[in-house]
């Protein structure tokens, strides 16, 4: 019986944890049963549709309180030792072009190799899991550098000009020739630019120009979302509830999630990734991954000298709750959220190519990951600084 017409077949369940393995059993690289160093799936529920796959998580935010259950696929693999390369490999790159300098030690313990690693199952290749860092990196450095993290040298009033002259690493600029090393010198100047540039450059390995282009716009989005927030900062203002969820929308982990396709090794066509059913798929899922990110973040935002935006606190500002009870709130939104990608992306896994069946497991996937990887980070640890 093929793929298709089990996925298709009127009593099937759909078990998108399942349809995973089953992709990736076919196709060629990547090895649902794993080399001898992988350590086994966890246990539990996996699948779309799984209703107990309520992941019990729990780290103390800044006051005490915990980050409640959240409805969220488990990991579908850990591998302690492709997690540890890639985030060798990752350190490496980041000391070469200088970045994040006399902080390296904080970045090894944030272990985005081990992100890579949870978030992408469908490959076993370090290489790839590490172009796919690197943009992560590249990204949230230019987060910390230029946006929220104060002791990185962030000010938002130096923020639009920054984050328009780093664009420029991702899609080059071509002045007249007599200002190229201007440009070429402003390029190399900058480690968030240098990391942004370079990124790129090494998914264009595995990437073509259409699926590049789309990385490009997604990075672009995001600085449309780190210049919002800036301009929350400025004006002191803390967002509406609904503002603040649009915001996480943009300034959000869809470019990783993105470059699904890439890291696993095909091709999403382009009219199927710009489908706006496929898009609403795809962006429901990465809001709810960032709203894990502002669950466990809680406490590392608690600590900094800047405005902390995080829907918990949007929401206790807004509806006037205690700060558990805007934690349960934001929980539950999450959950929504996951729910609806659930129910969307089977409906849509139906319907669509081959590609995309596998591009929307790997989100599910995605999401496993990022939330496993968030619950475990020194980076949201709240003994670290
Ligand atoms: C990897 C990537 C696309 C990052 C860009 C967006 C980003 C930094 C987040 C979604 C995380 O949000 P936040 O600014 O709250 O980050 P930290 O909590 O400081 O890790």
């Amino acid at each position: 019986m093929s793929l298709l017409s089990r996925i298709a077949a009127p009593t099937a369940r759909h078990d998108v944890a399942r349809i995973v393995a089953e992709l990736l059993a076919e196709h060629p690289g990547a090895r649902p049963e794993g080399p001898a160093r992988r350590t086994a799936l966890p246990t539990g529920p996996t699948g779309l549709g799984t209703s107990a796959a309520r992941i019990t998580a729990r780290r103390k935010d800044a006051e005490g309180t915990e980050v409640p259950e959240l409805y969220c696929p488990p990991a579908l693999r850990d591998d302690p030792a492709l997690a540890e390369e890639v985030n060798t490999r990752l350190l490496a790159w980041a000391e070469e072009i200088g970045l994040y300098a006399g902080r390296l030690d904080r970045v090894r313990a944030a272990d985005f190799g081990r992100l890579m690693m949870l978030a992408h199952p469908d490959t076993d290749d370090p290489d790839r899991l590490l172009a796919a860092g690197k943009c992560a990196l590249a990204e949230w450095a230019t987060d910390d550098y230029y946006c929220d993290d104060e002791t990185m040298g962030s000010a938002p009033a130096l923020l639009g000009a920054q984050l328009g002259v780093a664009y420029a690493a991702i899609d080059p600029a071509h002045p007249p020739l007599r200002y190229v090393p201007a440009v070429e010198k402003a390029m190399q100047d900058d480690p968030v630019r240098t990391a942004l540039r370079s990124a790129f450059a090494h998914m264009a390995r595995y990437a073509d120009w259409s699926q590049l282009a789309r990385l490009r716009h997604e990075v672009a989005v995001l600085f449309v979302g780190y210049g919002q927030e800036g301009s929350w900062r400025t004006q002191g203002r803390m967002p509406a509830v609904w503002e603040y969820l649009a915001h996480r929308q943009i300034n959000s982990f869809v470019p990783c999630v993105a470059m699904t396709d890439m890291v696993g090794g095909y091709v999403l066509p382009g009219a199927e990734y710009a489908d706006p059913r496929v898009r609403r798929a795809v962006t429901v899922a990465s809001t709810a991954a960032t709203l894990v990110n502002d669950l466990y973040s809680m406490a590392k935002e608690h600590k900094s000298d800047s405005v902390e935006f995080n829907l918990p606190a949007v929401i206790a500002a807004e509806e006037r709750c205690t700060p558990r009870e805007a934690i349960e709130r934001s929980a539950a939104i999450h959950d929504e959220l996951v729910r609806t990608f659930e129910t969307e992306a089977a409906a849509l896994a139906l319907t669509g190519s081959p590609q995309l069946r596998r591009f929307l497991t790997g989100v599910w996937a995605w999401l496993g990951g990022n939330r496993a990887w968030h619950s475990g980070s020194q980076r949201y640890a709240s003994t670290t600084s």
